[in-house]
Formats: C-alpha cells, structure tokens, sequence
C-alpha cells in the first residue's frame, strides 16, 4: 500500500468526500486518520515527546524486579518470561554487554510490566534504585571437564561487586543467586551485605530450584507420572554429591528399589553436567535454569505480596545443620524467608549422603567467606 505522508491530509479528505462511493470513503478516511495519526507519532517521537504520549507506563501496581546479566543465556529467556509475569510492573535488565537489542526486543511484548535497560557499571546503580526484587545470573558457565568451582575465580568477583551496588542501592530487596559456584556465591553475598552493614539474612536466598525441577521430572519418568504432579525436596547444595534429593519424602510417597535410587540420586547431582557436555563447549544449562529461576522467583513474589504456604527448596543462610547455609525448604513471605524447615526423618542413604554432602559444602562455604573477608 502505498504510504501517506502527514501534510497533505486534509487536501486528500477533500479530494475524496468528491466520490458518492460511502463505502470507500469511509474506508480511505480511516486509513488517512491512521496515516495521520502515525505521523503525528513519528514526529512526536522524533521530537522527544514519547513520554508525553505515553501517561499510562509504570502506572501498573505490582514488584519492580532487576535481573542482573540479563543478556546471557540465562538471562534472556528469564528476561522473556519475566516480562510475562503479572506480578511484574517494572522490569529492570542490566548487564555489561547488549542490553539495548535484549530491552528493546522484550519491551515489545505487550504484557503489563515496563521494561528499562540498563549497560555497564556507571549505570548499576540507576539499576538497582528501587527494587524489590533481584535476581543474579551474571557471570561465566562451565565448559565440558570444568567443575563449578573452576568459575569461582571469575564470577567471585562479579558477584561481589554486584552485591555491593545492591548493598549501597536496594538493601531491602530479595536477593536470588543463580551464578556459579552457588554454594560459594551466597555466603560472598552474606559478606558483602555483612560488611555494609545491611545483612538480612531473610533476604539472601540461592537458587537451587533447578535441582528440583530435574529431580521432578526424572522421578516422573521413572513412576510414569505427570512431572506437575511430583514434588522432591533437594536439600544440601548446588554442585556434585552436595545435590541431596530426599527421595524418601517426595509427594505422592512411592518407594524405589535401591537400583532406581542409585540411578535417580546419581542423575540428579550430574544433571548440570549431563547439559554442559551435551552443548560441548557452548554453556551449561540456561533454558530450563530460565524456567526454574521464574518459579523460583514467582514464589518469592508471592511470598511478598503476602500468599500463605509459599514453600519452596532454597540455599540459605541456616541453622538446619552446624554449616552456617545449606539448602532446605523454606516458606517464604513478606520480608523473605519467614521459616527454615528441618531436615525431617532421611533413610540411611540418604543419611549417609548428607554427611558426604556437608562435608563438599563445607569447604566450598568457607572459600567464598575468606574471599569476601579478605
Ligand atoms: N544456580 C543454577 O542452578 C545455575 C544453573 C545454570 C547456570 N548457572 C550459572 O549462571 C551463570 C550464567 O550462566 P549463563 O549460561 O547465562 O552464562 P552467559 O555467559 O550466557 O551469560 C552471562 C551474562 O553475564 C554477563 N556478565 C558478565 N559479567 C557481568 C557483570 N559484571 N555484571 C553484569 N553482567 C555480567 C555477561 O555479559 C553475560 O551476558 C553461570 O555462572 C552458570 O554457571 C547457575
Ligand atoms: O552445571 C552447571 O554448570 C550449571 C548449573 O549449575 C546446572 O546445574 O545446570
């Protein structure tokens, strides 16, 4: 269709209402008053007064959310999916490469939560000001033969200085951990917060949710059941024999022969690896992490707004065991984490695999704390 210009309206409209043809007319008129109307848009835009068109935006009652490294794997569909939740009014994405193309391609999707950008650390803090939420997936993934631990030196430090812009900017915002290794992340994060004299420990969460997702969805395929129906609380940590699926408490209860035990334990605290060597070279799991983070944080939303029986799996600070973070179920409400459950009663392997468990979490607590101390 050829496109109409903005100026000569008018003088089209006269040239028109000259044919009887009613139907046409109408029809030209409405296109002319579209034409004239995007023209009057363009040049709106082009002159700086978007805003002034735009009354409705941020206007949405909900939780305003930054996603820190939200242009990587990770962050992009968690971005996406973000950008769907009604929970949602302001969506924050920083990360020090391509927010631009991320934010401009999400912030057309027409759901209700306005989205802003954000790129490079001159503009953290305009970032953080004001959240309720922030979410962490920044930093390096594993390649095949890497442990998590091998990113502890890169990410660390990432993680550090990010929670010092959440120290100085947000300091009563809930914090989820997504950047490996997690088991060491958090307790940076608690030494960070510590040292500035904001610690909440109600606040600081590390998301193990992925841990629970695979346990669901591979106890699922052995019973034959619907994923959406099984529910394995993961205990411990998020890295190798730290990973403690409590099968003996999974709903609905079902026992397993101690074939679907070994088999089901051991896929469960290598399902990250299963991922890594299965992209060979191009990440670690980001997609289902991306869903799992969602969940994951849609339960913290709703603990917020003040949803009873939000329960879920998470790697916080703790006293459930003698290590100072281990992760548990947690019921979480409207200042963060309102209750740390116990353990409860575990068979023998699983006895002995918290022991194995604790003993991996240990050291892991303890390199991330003399880091940040030092
Ligand atoms: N907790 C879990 O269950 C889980 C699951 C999967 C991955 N991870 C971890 O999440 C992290 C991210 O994984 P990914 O696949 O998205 O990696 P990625 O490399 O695809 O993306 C990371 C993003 O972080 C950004 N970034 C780097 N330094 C930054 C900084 N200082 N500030 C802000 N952003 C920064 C990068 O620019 C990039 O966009 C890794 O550490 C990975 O191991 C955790
Ligand atoms: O395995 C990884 O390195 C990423 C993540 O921790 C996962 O469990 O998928």
């Amino acid at each position: 269709m050829k496109q109409h210009g903005g100026g000569d309206v008018s003088q089209r409209i006269a040239t028109i209402s000259a044919h009887l043809n009613p139907h046409k007319l109408q029809f030209e008129l409405c296109i002319l008053n579209i034409c004239a109307y995007n023209h009057n848009l363009k040049m709106e835009r082009s002159s700086g007064l978007e805003s002034a068109i735009c009354r409705a935006k941020g206007g949405a009652p909900g939780f305003r959310v930054a996603i820190l490294g939200a242009a990587g794997g990770i962050g992009q569909p968690l971005s996406m999916l973000m950008k769907m939740n009604p929970l949602v009014s302001l969506l924050h994405l920083y990360d020090v490469a391509n927010t631009p193309g991320v934010t401009s391609d999400i912030s057309h999707m027409d759901t209700s939560a306005v989205v802003r950008g954000f790129l490079g650390p001159q503009q953290l803090e305009n970032a953080l000001t004001g959240m309720d939420l922030v979410i962490i997936p920044a930093g390096v993934p594993r390649k095949p033969g890497m442990t998590r631990d091998d990113l502890f030196n890169i990410n660390a430090g990432i993680v550090k200085t990010l929670c010092e812009g959440v120290a100085k900017c947000c300091s009563k915002a809930i914090v989820n951990i997504i950047s490996n290794p997690v088991n060491s992340t958090v307790p940076i994060a608690a030494e960070v917060f510590k040292k500035s004299g904001t610690y909440d420990p109600r606040r600081l969460l590390g998301v193990t949710m992925l841990d629970v997702v695979r346990a669901n969805t591979f106890v699922a395929e052995v019973l034959g059941l619907d994923p959406r129906e099984v529910d394995v609380p993961v205990v411990g940590g998020h890295a190798g024999v730290s990973i403690l699926p409590l099968l003996s408490q999974m709903k609905p209860t079902c026992s397993f022969t101690s074939e679907e035990t070994a088999y089901l334990t051991s896929r469960i605290q290598n399902g990250g690896t299963e991922v890594v060597e299965a992209k060979a070279g191009a990440g670690s799991a980001t997609l289902s992490m991306a869903y799992a983070a969602v969940k994951f944080a849609d339960a913290c939303l709703r603990g917020l707004r003040g949803d009873a029986n939000v329960i879920e799996c998470a790697f916080v600070p703790s006293t459930v065991t003698e290590l100072p973070f281990f992760a548990s179920k947690v019921r979480l409400g409207r200042n963060g984490i309102e209750e740390i459950y116990p353990l409860g009663p575990l068979n023998e392997s699983e006895r002995v695999g918290l022991e194995m468990a604790k003993k991996e979490l240990a050291g892991s607590i303890e390199k991330g704390v003399s880091f940040a101390t030092k």
